[in-house]
């Protein structure tokens, strides 16, 4: 019987535990993981060889609580390439802890994962932006870091990484230029931009203040996960890609009448997941051609 509370379960110890548990159930040795983001859980579609195990079968696993977060893995294949997919990701907002939230990446690194691509719903601030156009990550805003919030706070161990891990080269840059290629050969390069993104707590939508504030401070859009799971990836030397689908336009304007929901984010999600899918697709493809140079100190690539 494996416990579901939400005790801290980020040990070395219980991240071993969790992954041999993991390799001893699948044949496949996955390089890359992708992150569906809300309503994104369609882009496991295409994996050939497809092995479905559910977050509630996992030892240590926190289970999906949101709409749009299905809570299984998905591994298999893609044009060849071995990977594995989490259809739905945890949030801070569900009462999970950052260190449960962001438990998962460890146990890819664990599992011998390379690469990590991050995909979420986000609300565009970037006035240019409009709904249905993909951010390709740039740099981000901690802002819940910032008050103490962090997925890296209490004792460091060495055997992820570093203590004082350096963040201005989270997204690789070398992935980010196979991204922007990629979308521009799929004749995407009218709806796709570079940009910041911020993360806020939620649950709730942002006031109207919030968002200018958030715009303010240099934010392109604006959600509720993927920046504790980036850090946390490149504290352990992960390379990272991040996308994010502009679900809707984040009002600035005490005139504006339009009121964001979860629905219209899912429903915007499922109609863009095929332009992301074909981005992933070529990505898996060729992602290999990219070596970022990696200076991480994790000592455990492939430790169990
Ligand atoms: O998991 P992501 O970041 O894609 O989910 C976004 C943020 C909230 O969880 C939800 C709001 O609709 O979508
Ligand atoms: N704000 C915060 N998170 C979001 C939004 C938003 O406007 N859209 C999708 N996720």
């Amino acid at each position: 019987m494996h416990t579901k509370e939400n005790s801290c379960c980020c040990s070395f110890d219980d991240c071993k535990l969790t992954t041999e548990w993991l390799l001893s159930r699948t044949r496949h040795r996955p390089k890359i993981a992708i992150v569906c983001g809300s309503g994104l859980g369609l882009l496991a579609d295409n994996v050939s060889n497809k092995q479905i195990i559910r977050y509630e079968d996992i030892p240590n696993f926190p289970v999906s609580t949101v709409p749009g977060h299905e809570g299984c893995l998905v591994f298999g294949q893609i044009k060849g390439k071995s990977c594995v997919f989490m259809q739905g990701r945890f949030h801070l907002y569900e009462g999970y802890s950052l260190c449960k939230v962001t438990f998962p990446v460890r146990i890819f690194k664990l599992m011998g994962v390379e690469t990590i691509v991050v995909t979420n719903a986000s609300g565009g601030l970037c006035q240019d932006f409009k709904v249905g156009d993909i951010m390709v990550i740039k740099d981000h805003i901690n802002l819940p870091g910032f008050a103490g919030q962090h997925p890296l706070c209490g004792p460091n161990d060495e055997r992820f990484g570093i203590r004082f891990p350096c963040m201005s080269d989270a997204y690789s840059k070398d992935l980010r230029k196979l991204v922007l290629d990629i979308t521009s050969e799929l004749g995407y390069s009218n709806f796709v931009h570079e940009g910041v993104y911020c993360m806020v707590s939620g649950p709730n939508f942002e006031t109207i203040a919030e968002a200018r504030m958030l715009h303010i401070l240099g934010s392109d859009s604006v959600g509720m996960s993927t920046v504790p799971e980036v850090t946390v990836a490149k504290h352990c030397g992960l390379r990272v890609v991040g996308l994010s689908l502009i679900t809707n336009k984040v009002s600035l304007d005490y005139s504006r009448e339009e009121k964001v929901n979860h629905e219209e984010v899912l429903q915007i999600s499922k109609m863009r997941a095929e332009m992301l899918q074909n981005v992933l697709l070529t990505f898996i493809a060729r992602s290999h051609q990219v070596e970022t140079i990696n200076d991480s100190h994790c000592i455990y690539s492939n430790a169990v």
